[in-house]
């Protein structure tokens, strides 16, 4: 079974995911990491900082996994492009994502990209299935977790919960070069 973490960057993924695969022993597959480690792209996007992930070399890479282990957490922003069983769809406040990214030190423009990837659903409108998706603005990742394991064992499906549009528009009309 295929669990996706996925949401805009700075969302809490990786967080959420460590607790969640620690409390049950479940395997976490970083994405970002895997593709990096394991030459899993094309090629690098040294403007953005960022790979072009071969998604055929990605999936054989997961399935070998797979091989070993039944449940793994895909935590990543396309991991919900990676044929989960379930996708949680994290969100989050973009001040809030703004302010992590920048400390990450990402440069303005792909801080810009990802708050308004947030603002325009991206990640919830690419993804597919069963989906469960939750605002974790000003949540701890206990409670957070404790939402998700609850939302897989009753195999519970929600989306459209949070609009980030009407407050945070003017981001989208931001450019910078
Ligand atoms: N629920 C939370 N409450 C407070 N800080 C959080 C929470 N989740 C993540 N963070 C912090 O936000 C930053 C980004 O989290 P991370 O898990 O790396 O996001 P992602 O994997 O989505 O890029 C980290 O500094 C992390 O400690």
């Amino acid at each position: 079974m295929r669990i996706a973490i996925t949401g805009t960057p700075g969302v809490g993924k990786t967080t959420v995911s460590k607790v969640l695969g620690n409390k049950f022993g479940i395997k976490v597959i970083d994405i970002t990491e895997a593709v990096k480690k394991h030459k899993l792209y094309t090629e690098k996007d040294e403007e953005m900082d960022s790979y072009v992930i071969d998604f055929e070399k990605l999936e054989n890479f997961i399935k070998e996994i797979e091989e070993k282990e039944k449940v793994i957490i895909l935590d990543g922003h396309v991991s919900h492009l990676l044929n989960p069983d379930y996708t949680i769809v994290l969100r989050c406040n973009p001040e809030i994502i703004k302010e992590r990214l920048e400390k990450r030190g990402y440069k303005p423009k792909k801080v810009l990209e990802n708050i308004q990837a947030e603002i325009l659903d991206v990640c919830l409108c690419e993804s597919k299935g069963k989906i469960y998706e939750i605002d974790t603005t000003g949540r701890d990742v206990e409670d957070i977790v404790s939402e998700i394991i609850e939302a897989i064992k009753n195999k519970k499906e929600r989306k459209g919960i949070v609009d980030w549009t009407e407050k945070y528009f003017d981001y989208l009309t931001l450019e910078i070069r």
